[in-house]
């Protein structure tokens, strides 16, 4: 998939902890014990989540289907070790098309399945989530971005 138009919804590293925290939040008291990041994107709020909810153990399932903004197929890099079992949560940045989160649903059928950011596609795939984003949107994520001057509307001051 390439995106038709350019709306992009910026987030930056502030926005994307306080967002994690309130998907930890959300969970709270329903007990998982293990989690598996969906590399690469879901590494960041894996960590910050198991950071919230004391969880130590950790494994990750390597999935790539994007490259940059392009949808390719998608490969399954490198699976996880961890027994999928409904104590088992599963975590990505985002959920879009929803092609990874299908794969995913199907590799751990027991398990939940959170991200951060969900666009309409891709949402009824997910457990939980915190912030909708519009289908047409491209959500630019802060590894993806750096701060860099901004020319003011007046030049020369
Ligand atoms: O719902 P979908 O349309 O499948 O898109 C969502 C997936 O795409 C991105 O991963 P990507 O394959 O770009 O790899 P990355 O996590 O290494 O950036 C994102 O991190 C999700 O895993
Ligand atoms: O909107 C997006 N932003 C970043 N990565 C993505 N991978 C699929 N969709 C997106
Ligand atoms: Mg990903």
């Amino acid at each position: 998939m390439s995106l038709a138009s350019n709306k992009m919804f910026y987030v930056s590293w502030e926005a994307f902890h306080r967002a994690t925290k309130e998907l930890a939040r959300q969970l709270l008291g329903q007990n998982f014990n293990a989690i598996v990041a969906v590399s690469r994107g879901g590494l960041v709020p894996a960590a910050i989540i198991a950071r919230e909810l004391n969880i130590r153990v950790l494994d990750s399932i390597c999935i790539a289907s994007y490259n940059h903004d392009q949808q390719g197929s998608l490969r399954v890099l490198k699976d996880a070790h961890l027994a999928d079992s409904e104590q088992l949560l599963i975590v990505d940045d985002l959920v879009d098309t929803g092609e990874t989160a299908k794969a995913l649903r199907e590799r751990f059928p027991k398990a939940r399945f959170v991200t951060v950011y969900a666009k309409p596609q891709g949402k009824p795939l997910v457990d939980h989530y915190v912030t909708d984003i519009e289908q047409d949107t491209w959500i630019q994520l802060p590894w993806d971005m750096e701060l860099a001057y901004s020319k003011p509307l007046v030049e020369g001051a």
